[in-house]
């Protein structure tokens, strides 16, 4: 009898021992979710909800930051944060000046930061030489770019800005998200649903000779579906007459001024950079020099992170860092051997072309050099 008893009574103790431990444990684990939590983002869709988002998330002001030269040192395409570019506009990458007194931040790795809708965008144009600009750009410290092209407000707009935010790089605050899409030049709503979006989006158009983009892009065409029509069949509704097929896309794209005009009325100029897809070839630290300027942060990358690959025929980055994944040149489908076309033709579609760039020129204020 005695002995059940205290059987029974070992029992309750365990028991009690048991629901104490238990209770301990909970509490442990809301403390350490309520220290830890991360910060919460912004849930609501739509386009107001998620304007309001990006609104929130455009200061992007101090926090602790790497100055710009010693982020530079940290190597070029190592993800370090880099002060804001008032620090020294002068700057240029590794110049060898003093040296950081406290060892540097750890890098933004991909777990850290924010999902951000994108401040700058690369909208334009299919064949310019974006992905160039894209992969020379994500190699500043202060840039995070989604690497596919996501075609939100061409093709998936109806899914809404909370799931385009969430297809960005997790960024900090003082880095600038961007992604590019070159349909966006060409789309009469991205305009619009962009200014929707934040009306303080930054915006970049790589352009180029559009006789030249227009082969590019049949290139391209042709090298997945090699019975299309010749180029020159499709570029005319009538070739003797000199009647230019403009409903074919390789051609209708090359009408920038027209395109622009879309832009233009959400957009000032001043938001508008545009890139000659031409010099980004013979030139691209110096471009690079122009867009790092518009985006308002330091030139960080410079003439010393390229190099003309001859096999290659195009400019490539230098790896900046040792067993760094950038690629060094563009993969196969970037600076393809051209189709062969009659110089005729080509001068007819210069000539067509014409009217278009003399107005374009005119309105962003720039000559691109293309007759
Ligand atoms: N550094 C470097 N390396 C390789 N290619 C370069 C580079 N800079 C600009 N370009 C030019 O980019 C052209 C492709 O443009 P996009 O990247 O805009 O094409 S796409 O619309 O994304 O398909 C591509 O066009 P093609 O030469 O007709 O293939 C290149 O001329």
């Amino acid at each position: 009898m005695a002995l059940s008893r205290r059987r029974r009574r070992r029992c309750r103790a365990l028991v009690l021992g048991a629901l104490l431990s238990l209770a301990g444990t909970y509490l442990c684990y809301s403390l350490l979710l309520f220290c830890c939590a991360p910060e919460p983002e912004p849930l609501a869709s739509g386009e107001a909800a998620a304007a309001a988002a990006a609104r929130a998330a455009s200061p992007r002001t101090a926090a602790r930051c790497l100055p710009a030269a010693a982020a530079a040192r940290k190597k070029l395409l190592q993800k370090w944060r880099a002060c804001p570019a008032a620090a020294s506009s002068t700057a240029t990458a590794g110049n060898g000046s003093s040296s950081p007194p406290s060892p540097p931040p750890p890098p933004a790795s991909r777990s850290v930061g924010t999902k951000r809708l994108p401040h700058a965008l690369i909208v334009g144009v299919k064949k310019g030489g974006t992905r160039a600009v894209l992969e020379f750009i994500r190699g500043h410290p202060a840039v995070r770019a989604l690497g596919t092209e996501p075609h939100f407000f061409d093709r998936h707009y109806e899914r809404g800005l909370e799931w385009y935010r969430r297809l960005m790089p997790r960024t900090l605050e003082t880095q600038i998200t961007m992604e590019k899409t070159p349909s966006y030049f060409v789309t009469r709503e991205a305009p619009r649903r962009i200014f929707n979006m934040s009306r303080e989006t930054k915006l970049i158009v790589v352009v180029r000779n559009p006789v030249t983009r227009a082969i590019s892009d049949y290139t391209q065409t042709l090298s997945k579906k090699p019975d299309i029509p010749t180029f020159e069949g499709l570029s005319f509704r009538n070739r003797s007459l000199g009647l230019v097929d403009t409903s074919w896309s390789a051609i209708r794209i090359g009408l920038y001024a027209l395109h622009l005009e879309s832009w233009l009325q959400y957009f000032p100029l001043s938001q508008m950079h545009f890139v000659s897809g031409e010099r980004l070839i013979t030139d691209p630290a110096g471009e690079m020099g122009k867009i790092q300027d518009f985006l308002g942060i330091q030139r960080l990358i410079s003439e010393k992170h390229f190099y003309f690959n001859k096999t290659k025929g195009f400019p490539c980055l230098k790896k900046a860092t040792p067993g760094g994944t950038l690629p060094r040149c563009l993969g196969k489908s970037k600076g393809r051997t051209h189709v062969q076309i009659d110089p005729e033709v080509i001068e007819q579609l210069q000539d067509f072309y014409h009217p278009y760039n003399v107005k374009f020129y005119e309105t962003v204020g720039q000559d691109f050099r293309w007759e």
